[in-house]
């Protein structure tokens, strides 16, 4: 396994001051910047674009930057991204007509290349591009809003696709995106994710640092 990354979800951050709840996420000891990317269209919700990364970029944001699209075309604003600092970028295959593209495409802009997989998604979507991948994003609620409930069968999920990528002999993250608390964070570890998206839980509370610390113990401890 890699080492445990924690992504804080900017999706909860307080927008109207979003420089300085990075530079205190970061400082508080998380490793890389969730950032969610949605369209009114593939999911009901509006959020942030290319500018509000590169914003980020240009503050001096110098973390990883988790790109995550929940938007329906993926690829017409892959470049953008790539160009506006992103480090990562995962799509749903749902929304894309060619996944196999896509994540080339992602790739030839320079940029590590993630694939989401929705809670009623089959893991089989895997099948022929996990050898590509840079990382699996294994969905535990609905995309769209943040503050939601985990849903459990993510556990299950989480295993079978530790089990693919093992067998894939391939350094590709498996990363958890949902409903993550310091309560289950240990029991999400434990099924095999080691790259952990939380919102709510870290900007829900007063202490990120504390927050951030209870999590990384549980994550250890696991179970
Ligand atoms: O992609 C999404 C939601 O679609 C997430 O990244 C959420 O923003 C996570 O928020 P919490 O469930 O941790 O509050
Ligand atoms: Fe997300």
């Amino acid at each position: 396994m890699q080492p445990a990354v924690i992504a804080p979800s900017i999706l909860s951050a307080d927008f109207a001051r979003l420089g300085e709840e990075v530079d205190a996420v970061l400082a508080a000891g998380a490793d890389w910047v969730h950032f969610d990317v949605m369209d009114n269209h593939y999911v009901p919700n509006l959020t942030i674009g290319p500018l509000v990364c590169e914003a980020l970029r240009k503050h001096g944001v110098t973390a990883p930057i988790d790109v995550h699209l929940m938007i329906e075309p993926v690829d017409r604003i892959v470049p953008d991204f790539a160009r506006a600092g992103a480090s990562l970028i995962s799509f749903h295959p749902e929304a894309s007509r060619h996944v196999h593209r896509t994540i080339q495409l992602i790739k030839g802009e320079g940029c590590r290349a993630g694939l989401v997989l929705n809670p009623a998604t089959p893991v089989d979507v895997l099948d022929y591009v996990l050898e590509d991948l840079d990382l699996v994003l294994v969905m535990s609620v609905n995309p769209g809003f943040g503050g939601q409930a985990f849903i459990p069968s993510a556990l299950d999920k989480l295993r079978t696709v530790r089990e693919r990528i093992d067998a894939s002999g391939r350094a590709v993250r498996l990363e958890i995106d949902g409903g993550v608390k310091p309560d289950n964070i240990g029991a999400i570890a434990a099924a095999g994710a080691d790259t952990f998206v939380a919102g709510s839980a870290i900007f829900g509370h007063s202490d990120y640092a504390d927050v951030i610390a209870r999590m990384r113990r549980a994550i250890v401890a696991g179970g």
